[in-house]
């Protein structure tokens, strides 16, 4: 039986018509990825279906009752929970009045909570105690404890919303038990994601939304991720019936998204070296080379080091070294060693909205000028020129460049607020997770950017959970365990989803 129907939805915001005439079922106990370009509208449409937005038109029914919730609440009580990715909950609740808030057990005392919050933490195999504060959890665990909190609820349909865009691999595969777990038990899931293989693994079929539509609504087992890619950008592919499993059809390459052609070698020249790398009780002697233009990975579990070896190279974490040297001038890792301190610069998309002010227009945000201020007008039509042409590379969806930047899509803020940051990128930089939630062409555009920064000389230390981005932007992977980097991948002579493979394996294995 049809879990929900969705017969005609339409959503504009401003001039920019959102969603056209969308329609699709979702049976009880089906797992539907939702996939399309950044801005494409499949927030919106999650958005719709779990109350927090009202389309223009189009109706809907959950088990064959008309349904149109008022609000994210009314959605639940109707049954249709929503996780987000950037969802931030009170820091002041303990996880288990987080896990319950909203819900009929919410207010009552934290003793009765916390072993009912305890199993259903265990279930998305989340091992933290209840009586944390919310406040002392990282960023990463809040998705996870609203999947819970989902959980809790009587939902018959959940939407995920790239809530695996931050999640490690390991993560990603609790993350997909639980989705598995609730469509054995009859309920729905609407699975939003840009992270396409892993997305296959899980869902049993995908609608694309293209322009506004629903493009292609195939079974999971038509398709693969390449197929997929060029679906969501627009290349029509043929599909077949089913998968042959003897003999996967090869792609063509005119299929696919255009692959980034290989960025030139890095030079000999080393740009930075670290050699035994400590912070005392998280990291342990890590040796790092970086030569100029080249673009290093590190990847690894939560507790691996990995974020303590960034910190440490960014001056956020106190740290000791034997030598560091950047270009031949010996440098510190300790943070207060006034000049000397190596403190590279850093990159972090979950950064509160970039460290841009939402209300501020794409111009604005892109230049960093006050306007008004600019009495030269060949200088005012340059920047804006540049303005224009980053906004057009970027392909970023907008009907203006006087829009406000928390108007635009989660992807299309990343792409911009990191052209914004690279644009001054000099030397050795950091960059945390730069492709988290782009889409195919994003991510291509990225690695744009990165080539060019690199062209220049920058180089670059790539900290990521997302083997794709890690497999693509790098020149080698350093997959940290235990605090020490347990191994290094050279992703030079191997396509990327051999490279994608191993980082997997040897971070799985770590
Ligand atoms: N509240 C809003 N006001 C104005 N425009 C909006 C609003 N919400 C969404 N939009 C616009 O609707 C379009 C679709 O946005 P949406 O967030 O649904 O895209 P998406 O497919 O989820 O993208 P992404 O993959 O980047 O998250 C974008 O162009 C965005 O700018």
């Amino acid at each position: 039986m049809s879990l929900l129907e969705v017969e005609g939805l339409t959503k504009s915001f401003g001039g920019r018509r959102v969603l056209r005439d969308v329609s699709f079922a979702l049976r009880e106990g089906e797992i539907v990825g939702l996939v399309g370009t950044n801005g494409a509208g499949k927030s919106t449409l999650g958005d719709i279906v779990s109350g927090i937005t009202a389309p223009d038109a189009g109706t809907m029914t959950l088990l064959g009752h008309a349904y149109a919730p008022l609000s994210a609440e009314d959605a639940r009580h109707l049954g249709v929970g929503v996780v987000e990715q950037l969802v931030r909950i009170d820091a002041e609740l303990t996880v288990a009045q987080a896990v319950f808030r909203g819900t009929p057990q919410a207010g009552r005392p934290q003793t009765e909570l916390r072993e009912q919050a305890r199993a259903l933490l265990g279930e998305v195999d989340l091992d933290v105690d209840p009586d944390t504060l919310v406040g002392e959890l990282p960023h990463f665990v809040h998705p996870l404890v609203e999947t819970a909190r989902v959980l809790a609820e009587d939902t018959r349909l959940v939407v995920l919303d790239e809530v695996s865009a931050v999640l490690l691999p390991s993560e990603v595969a609790r993350l997909h038990a639980v989705a598995g777990e609730l469509s054995r038990q009859g309920r729905g899931v609407l699975y939003i994601s840009h992270r396409l293989p892993e997305m296959l693994e899980v869902v049993d079929r995908v609608l694309v939304l293209r322009e506004g539509r629903i493009a292609l609504d195939a079974p999971s087992s038509a398709l693969d991720s390449v197929r997929l890619a060029a679906e969501t950008v627009g290349i029509p592919v043929t599909l077949p019936v089913r998968r042959e499993p003897a003999a996967p059809q090869p792609s063509r390459p005119d299929q696919a998204p255009v692959p980034a052609p290989a960025r030139p070698a890095p030079s000999d020249e080393v740009a930075l070296q670290v050699r035994n790398l400590r912070v005392p009780g998280r990291v342990e002697g890590v040796d790092l080379v970086l030569r100029r233009g080249e673009v290093v990975g590190l990847t690894g579990h939560r507790t691996s080091g990995v974020r303590e070896i960034a910190g440490a190279l960014s001056g956020e974490l106190p740290a000791l070294s034997d030598e560091a040297v950047l270009h031949g001038e010996p440098r510190s890792l300790d943070p207060s060693a006034a000049d000397a301190a190596l403190r590279l610069p850093a990159y972090r998309p979950d950064d509160d909205a970039y460290g841009v002010d939402p209300g501020e227009t794409i111009a604005r945000t892109l230049t960093q000028e006050a306007w008004g201020t600019l009495t030269d007008l060949r200088k005012e039509i340059a920047t804006l020129r540049s303005v224009i042409n980053t906004v057009h590379k970027l392909d970023v969806k907008t009907m203006s460049i006087r829009t406000v930047f928390g108007a635009l899509s989660g992807g299309d803020q990343h792409k911009l607020a990191l052209a914004r940051w690279m644009a001054s990128a000099r030397d050795v930089v950091v960059l945390h997770e730069p492709a988290r939630g782009l889409d195919v062409r994003a991510r291509q555009q990225v690695r744009q950017l990165l080539d060019e920064a690199t062209a220049h000389g920058t180089s670059v230390v790539v900290v990521s959970v997302d083997p794709d981005e890690l497999a693509d932007f790098c020149d080698r992977v350093g997959i940290v365990a235990g605090g020490r980097v347990a191994r290094w991948i050279d992703t030079g002579e191997l396509a990327v989803d051999a490279v994608r493979e191993r980082i997997v394996e040897a971070a799985t294995a770590a």
